[in-house]
């Protein structure tokens, strides 16, 4: 009989990190099941650090970062430090792995050549490669479901935070979603920048066999939460899933990049 669908405390004991890097993230291409997806991803938040958002010496804050550092890149260029908050002990791992330089860690190598080419600097990889893992000052456990997702954890507030594939897989309804957001714009300065990747109408994701559960939403209901929390200048850009019909470790039919700042204090 197939494992009933995962989700909620189900992440600690099934979600594998070596499985998940292995099946998503061998190359900036992704996996060939979802189609053109993650190296979108990547070009897009290009596009939205290269354009001169952040200043120099920033503190980001990176929510749900799972096993995996890519959506970091473009950002850390301008960044001084990073906090990386993360469900489950064993994707901590990978991220504390990757900052040590284990042996064991995932090689995101292709990722840092991938970026610094859209940087037009292919030579700067390594040394992007340094800062980040200097950068990284904190991997620290987080659970948006809980009103005070860092507990007990006090930061100043930052002046970016992303969230990458994170809230729809970790929220089980509507209005936890919008709880989760409503707690991360607590931790971002007035003025600051939230940067969010998600996927749209998903119902599951595959991950070393086990399927996941997945909140299904849209980009409208998005931009209603981002509106209702605080933002302005919500930009989001939606692309429609270049595979869906031979997809078959997930299901959503596209997916969006948002964009917005935390409106300042009047
Ligand atoms: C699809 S993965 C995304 C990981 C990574 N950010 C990326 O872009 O690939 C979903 C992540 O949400 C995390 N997650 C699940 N429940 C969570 C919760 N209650 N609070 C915070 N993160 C959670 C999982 O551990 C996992 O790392």
């Amino acid at each position: 009989m197939a494992a009933p669908i995962q989700k909620g405390t189900d992440y600690h004991k099934t979600f594998g990190a070596k499985a998940y890097l292995a099946e998503f993230f061998a190359t900036p291409e992704g996996d060939d099941e979802e189609g053109e997806f993650l190296s979108k991803i990547l070009k897009e938040l290009h596009e939205i650090f290269n354009s001169g958002r952040l200043k120099q010496g920033s503190r980001l804050l990176d929510v749900g970062t799972g096993p995996t550092i890519y959506q970091l890149i473009s950002a850390s260029r301008f960044c001084a430090e990073i906090v990386c908050a993360e469900y489950t002990q064993n994707n901590r791992a990978e991220i504390e792995k990757w900052v040590k330089k284990d042996p064991d860690a995932h090689d995101w190598s292709a990722f840092f050549k991938f970026v610094a080419d859209l940087e037009g600097d292919s030579s700067s990889w390594e040394a992007r490669q340094s800062h980040l893992r200097d950068a990284i000052k904190e991997v620290i456990p987080c659970d948006v479901t809980k009103p005070d997702p860092f507990a007990p954890r006090q930061y100043e507030e930052f002046d970016a935070v992303i969230t990458t594939l994170c809230l729809e897989a970790a929220c089980p309804d509507r209005e936890s979603y919008s709880a989760a957001v409503r707690s991360i714009t607590r931790l971002l300065k007035p003025g600051g920048t939230v940067v969010l990747s998600g996927v749209t109408n998903q119902t599951f994701y595959t991950v070393g066999g086990y399927k996941f559960f997945t909140l299904p939403i849209d980009s409208s209901f998005m931009r209603e939460v981002f509106e209702k929390a605080g933002y302005v200048d919500i930009n989001i850009k939606s692309f429609p899933a270049t595979n869906l019909e031979n997809n078959t470790v997930s299901d959503f039919d596209g997916f969006v990049i948002l964009n917005a700042k935390k409106a300042e204090i009047e």
